[in-house]
């Protein structure tokens, strides 16, 4: 392994109760320090089985997981120091004392030591997550964003050099999600942590992420950095993923002026303008998503969804003409 790396599968497999189409098959992974990788794929894909063999809660079936060239988890002697540098963290905070203040509560992650230097360090996580103004109230009492920048701030707490993040802001309120995500892009830099995180949202995995490994039925079907898999997705289903974006079959993509030589045409959201010529789309929905509108669009049989900036001009049931600027081709066995 290379200092840049910190982690990493060689050919994992776990499967439950023997079946094949449980867990994670020959997984191979590698995933660098310091950085934000993300694990995404559609619902039983693997996400959190994967998630669970790099922390050494799972005995893969086959393969091994590395930390820094040491076995996490050993047949033989169980887990090793590999597992103690790493924290996991799940949806809903579920291990938290709801009965402690936020300070006993981010302090109980810490092993004893000297009391002046737990003070420095809890005071320095409750600033790093901004909840110091909480410190005195019940875990119990905070709302679901505090919740789980408490149970960040007492993972951080003994300086982990691998936080595993498993859906960790589902609990979050919309919009504080933001602000806690800029706020964990900011430990990782300052504090050089490496972040695996399992995601569903596709801008939460957009914004956050240097690397993305995409997952499908228990294994592995691209990778790469956001921008890549985003701009130039090579499967349909990491397209449907990562963007907002219509699926349209050959025969669809003829009424939208596409000729395609593939099965399946995917365009995005983005890549549809509102033209002033041909006004042959009925506008079907107006979705309001704040300074922009999401307009769902329809003409014959095909439906497609447009980003529309000037809010409020192109009302439920106007008609409008589009320019496509750019479109993917798939083959439908890609699906
Ligand atoms: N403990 C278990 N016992 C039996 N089957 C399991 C177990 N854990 C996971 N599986 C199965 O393995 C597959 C992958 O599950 P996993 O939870 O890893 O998927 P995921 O991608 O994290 O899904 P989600 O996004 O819904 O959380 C699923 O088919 C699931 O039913």
């Amino acid at each position: 392994m290379t200092d840049d790396l910190i982690l990493e599968t060689i050919s994992v497999t776990k499967n439950f109760f023997g079946d094949k189409s449980s867990g994670v098959n020959n997984i191979t992974i590698f995933i660098p320090k310091g950085k934000i990788t993300a694990i995404v794929g559609e619902s039983g894909s693997g996400k959190t089985t994967l998630l669970n063999l790099l922390y050494g809660n799972l005995q893969p079936d086959h393969g091994e997981v590395f930390f820094k060239e040491e076995q996490v988890l050993s047949r033989d002697r169980g887990l090793q120091q590999a597992h103690k540098v790493m924290r996991m963290i799940t949806q809903n905070g579920s291990d938290m004392d709801q009965h402690l203040s936020v300070w006993d509560s981010v302090s109980a992650g810490l092993p004893d030591e000297d009391k002046s230097l737990a003070i420095q360090k809890v005071t320095e996580a409750l600033h790093m997550l901004h909840i110091y103004q909480l410190k005195d109230q019940y875990f119990a009492k905070l709302s679901g964003g505090e919740k789980q920048r408490v149970t960040i701030a007492k993972a951080l707490i003994s300086r982990p050099e691998v936080l595993l993040l498993d859906e960790p802001f589902n609990q979050v309120d919309a919009t504080y999600r933001e602000g806690l995500q800029h706020d964990i892009r900011d430990i990782v830099q300052e504090w050089g942590v490496t972040v695996v995180l399992v995601s569903h949202d596709p801008a939460e995995i957009l914004s956050m992420a240097d690397e993305l490994i995409v997952l499908k039925e228990g294994e592995i079907v691209e990778n790469g950095s956001p921008e890549e898999l985003y701009h130039s997705p090579k499967l349909l289903y990491t397209s449907q993923i990562l963007a907002s974006c219509s699926q349209l079959t050959f025969a669809q993509a003829k009424i939208c002026s596409i000729k395609s030589r593939r099965g399946v045409v995917v365009i995005y959201a983005e890549h549809i303008k509102i033209s002033v010529l041909g006004s042959k789309w009925v506008v079907k929905k107006v979705l309001f998503k704040g300074f922009y509108e999401e307009l769902i669009i329809e003409r014959e049989e095909v439906t497609l969804r447009v980003i529309n900036y000037k809010r409020g001009k192109y009302p439920k049931g106007s008609t409008i003409g589009i320019r496509i600027s750019k479109y993917f081709e798939f083959g439908k066995w890609e699906n």
